[in-house]
């Protein structure tokens, strides 16, 4: 047996084909929706993310907005670019790349996106919407697991879901979407407390792989049939990606989001989304 693969590459390019559209009505009122980002330091890693995130700016012709801060900028310098954002009517949604280098102080920074241009939803008032059911952007990550697995017809509605690992951007707000009435889903939170991840695993219709660990999840643990997301990314020793599921888990589920080309560009196509939403609400 060998899973369906759920290709977040494909799907992105069918979700960026219906915003086209939505992007051209808006322009045509003067409306361009436009994405901001706020990247301080040099680390590779973020920079292909967010030079990737420009990339699919203009391929949906979204205008983006760059604020590239250096790696020893301060905390005002950072409150700076964010106050200039809001401020900018260009700007209908930003976002602030994570992790921030150390000496700055994460918390206040994302207290401080004005709400309506949030285009990660990871602002504290978009996750407390969120918690509460009022409408609120959606964290991109768990936003794009739930389109890939509806436009592949994975059934969510009474599904079993077990997702390893409580990052804000992934493991912590999955549930929070799983667990809708719209959803529906059972949700098993695993992370280092947890007594038998294998056992979790073993009874999930659907494995949100996100805790960074390298080939966590084997094919023994999946159960036959089950889809398997494949979130995580870490750099073996020798400088390679690897994911948090083994390639040979492929035998054993019946859907498998690859990793690269699964998760990655679905986070970036509901970000695109987020900000074409945001500038379809924005007056
Ligand atoms: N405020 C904030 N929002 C984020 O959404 C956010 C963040 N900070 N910090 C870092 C993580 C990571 N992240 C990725 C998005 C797309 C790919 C992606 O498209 N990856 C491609 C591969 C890209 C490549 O090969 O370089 C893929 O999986 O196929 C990866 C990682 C967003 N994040």
């Amino acid at each position: 047996m060998s899973a369906t693969m759920l290709d977040g590459r494909a799907t992105k390019d069918a979700i960026f084909d219906e915003l086209r559209p939505r992007v051209a009505a808006l322009a045509e009122q003067g409306r361009t929706p436009g994405l901001g980002t706020v990247l301080v330091g040099d680390d590779p890693g973020s920079h292909s993310y967010v030079r990737a995130k420009h990339n699919d700016c203009a391929k949906v012709g979204i205008t983006s907005l760059r604020k590239d801060l250096p790696a020893d900028a301060t905390q005002a310098d950072v409150e700076t670019a964010i106050d200039e954002l809001n401020a900018d009517p260009a700007c209908t949604g930003y976002i602030v790349q994570l992790p921030l280098p150390k000496q700055l102080d994460t918390g206040p920074l994302l207290e401080r996106i004005d709400p309506a241009k949030d285009a990660d939803g990871l602002a504290p008032v978009s996750l407390g919407r969120l918690v509460l059911n009022e409408a609120a952007p959606l964290p991109c990550t768990p936003r794009g697991i739930i389109e890939l697995l509806r436009r592949h017809d994975v059934e969510l509605n009474g599904a079993n879901v077990t997702v390893i690992g409580r990052g804000i951007t992934v493991g912590r707000s999955i549930g929070l979407l799983l667990t809708r009435r719209s959803e529906n889903a059972t949700v098993t939170s695993c992370h280092t407390g947890t007594k038998d991840v294998a056992a979790e695993i073993a009874r999930a219709d659907v494995v949100v792989a996100a805790a960074g660990v390298r080939h966590l999840v084997m094919p023994d643990m999946v159960k036959p049939g089950a889809a398997v997301l494949d979130v995580g990314v870490s750099r073996t020793e020798d400088g390679a990606l690897a994911g948090d599921v083994h390639p040979d888990v492929a035998e054993v589920a019946g859907f498998l989001s690859p990793n690269p080309g699964g998760v990655g560009p679905m986070t970036r196509a509901m970000l695109m989304t987020n900000v074409v939403e945001a500038a379809e609400r924005a007056s």
